[in-house]
């Protein structure tokens, strides 16, 4: 096992979803995996493996924000031989094109982290991006399974609750589509590690109406984002 991951060597698949919440894990693995088992329960944070059309695939919680996300991100990619990262997360829409329940891939990644500033002693801007051949293989997927995808940049926050609603506005005027807790992290390990990493979303919240999903909606539903998903781990992972 890892500090974080109660896996034996060989019990996590190369291929692995990320939610960000365990119950969702829990979700996937029962609704879409064939004789799924769970092989962590530290802190709660639920692990699973399976099979989906005879390929092995785990679906692993990473919990909220980047400091968390990171831990298993790394755990996954050095302790257990991850190679493909697919997040399933939710996010919230700016501007007003976006709806409630609408798909995202995210092509790259805007942050408010201080993680990368860190890592690059503040002197560069490093870029975050998503796998190319994953986010071909999930607009690929899409389409052929007729689910509307937007592809473009989101932004990565420290925030959920934010002091700077004004902020949005000045991302949305330049392009960014949507804000999440995680992606900025998953892209960058991935990278570092030469794995292979995309953050798919669900609107769960549209921050310029104001609408929201239900918490029970967050945590079971959003099938179509997760049969992209599992579509493009097994053609492109
Ligand atoms: O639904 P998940 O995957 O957790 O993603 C989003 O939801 C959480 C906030 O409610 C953050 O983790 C954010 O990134
Ligand atoms: O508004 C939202 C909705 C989901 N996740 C976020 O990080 N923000």
């Amino acid at each position: 096992m890892s500090t974080h991951i109660g896996a034996a060597p060989g019990e996590i698949a190369p291929r692995v979803l990320l939610p960000g919440d365990p119950l969702r894990a829990k979700w996937i693995a029962e609704t879409f995996l064939t004789d799924a088992k769970c092989y962590n329960n530290v802190r709660g944070m639920l692990g699973y493996t399976g099979t989906y059309q005879g390929v092995p695939v785990s679906v692993q919680g990473t919990g909220m924000g980047m400091p968390s996300a990171s831990i298993y991100t790394h755990e996954l990619i050095n302790d257990y031989g991850v190679q493909t990262l697919v997040r399933v997360g939710t996010c919230g829409a700016l501007g007003t094109t976006l709806k409630l329940r609408d798909v995202i891939a995210a092509s790259g990644s805007c942050t408010d982290s201080n993680m990368n500033r860190i890592r690059f002693d503040g002197l560069i801007d490093y870029a975050p991006v998503a796998d190319f051949g994953l986010l071909r293989a999930a607009v690929d997927t899409a389409e052929a399974r007729s689910i509307p995808v937007t592809v473009g940049p989101i932004l990565a926050a420290d925030f959920f609750y934010t002091d700077r609603p004004d902020l949005y506005d000045r991302l949305a005027d330049y392009g960014v589509l949507a804000v999440e807790m995680e992606s900025a992290a998953l892209y960058t390990i991935a990278a570092r590690f030469r794995a292979k990493a995309l953050t798919l979303l669900t609107v769960s919240d549209q921050i310029t109406t104001g609408e929201k999903t239900t918490s029970q909606e967050r945590q079971e539903t959003f099938a179509q984002m997760v049969e992209v998903a599992l579509d493009t781990v097994v053609k492109a992972g």
